[in-house]
């Protein structure tokens, strides 16, 4: 049974199209990292799979039932982009309050607030916390009744580093143990070890979708060999020169080294020829990072797009 499925999914606000035939799906045990420049449609995709809205084409199914279907939401974990509390109350009591609305084991309260950091600060006001506590707490909230599927918005935004990487960490053991976790968020660096699979949407389009090596395949996108010379740096570029039909850019660095980008498909018959000639000492290989492929798919209309599609 997935967390959920999006079949052929369109949807309007009013007169303007938002979502074109989005075709997505996530497997309990999976994170899937939901990428797209702002306005692209990644919050109106988390509100059909909570039901809050329907599609005006396609069908969304949600961990085997309806989106929306109360039996279903109970199951569902959601921490939207901009968490609010009451001021007045403290974090235990406003922990308290969403547990008994989703008909959670108070029980679970304390440890909860333990397990996002906040076991010392749960008997203060919330008006007294920093954004970064707001936002553990909205990350306790998601977590109350062992949800199969945790939908998080913008989950890192105002989390220090060792925060960020604690947040990691407890997804990943939550992913571990059978939950389907999507991460919507435009902080790409260091989220790429943590997510089995992202999803690339532009103005309302999937990209593209699947692991990083599906991805990269996907894109062909340059891969870029830095060669340190063993005897001196025109013979290693004689070599390179003669080993590659149509070899990419070659720039000579200023610490001596050959960086050369390289098609994938050509990159084994140059790294075969270099290590024959004996031109060269040492060899590193940088493929493309997660953030170069959503570059690559969003295009040089990243830019542009920002601030919405319209
Ligand atoms: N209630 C609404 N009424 C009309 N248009 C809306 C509404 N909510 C969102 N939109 C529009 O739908 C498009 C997609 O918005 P959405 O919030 O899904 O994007 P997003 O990818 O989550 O963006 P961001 O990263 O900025 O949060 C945008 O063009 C936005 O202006």
């Amino acid at each position: 049974m997935s967390c959920f499925h999006l079949e052929n999914v369109s949807y309007r606000y009013d007169k303007s199209p938002v979502l074109h035939g989005i075709d997505l799906r996530l497997e309990p045990g999976e994170i899937l990292g939901l990428f797209g420049h702002n306005g692209a449609g990644k919050t109106t995709c988390i509100k059909l799979i909570l039901g809050l809205m329907t599609p005006n084409q396609g069908s969304v199914s949600v961990l085997g039932g309806h989106a929306g279907d109360p039996q279903v939401s109970q199951h569902i974990g959601y921490l939207p982009e901009n968490v609010m509390f009451y001021p007045q109350l403290t974090g235990r009591e406003i922990l308290t309050h969403f547990a008994r609305l989703k008909g959670a084991s108070l029980q679970q309260v304390p440890r909860l607030l333990e397990q996002v950091g906040l076991g010392d600060a749960m008997n203060a006001r919330t008006k007294t916390y920093s954004k970064g506590m707001r936002q553990r707490l909205g990350l306790a909230q998601a977590l109350l009744g062992e949800p199969k599927l945790l939908m998080l918005d913008e989950p890192t935004v105002g989390l220090d580093p060792v925060a960020t990487a604690d947040l990691y960490r407890l997804l990943r053991d939550l992913r571990d143990g059978g939950t389907g976790i999507v991460l919507c968020s435009h902080v790409l660096p260091g989220v790429e070890p943590y997510i089995d699979r992202a999803a690339i949407l532009t103005n309302g389009a999937l990209k593209a979708a699947g692991d990083l090596a599906a991805l990269r395949r996907q894109a062909n996108m340059p891969v870029t060999l830095s060669l340190d010379p063993a005897n001196s740096i025109s013979a290693l570029e004689k070599v390179i020169d003669r080993a590659s039909s149509n070899s990419g850019l070659i720039l000579r660095t200023d610490s001596g080294r050959l960086q050369v980008d390289v098609q994938p498909r050509e990159k084994m018959t140059l790294l075969n020829a270099v290590m024959a000639s004996g031109e060269v000492a040492d060899i590193s290989i940088h493929q493309p990072s997660l953030e170069d492929i959503y570059v690559h798919f969003i295009g040089s209309g990243g830019l542009a797009h920002r601030g919405g599609s319209k």
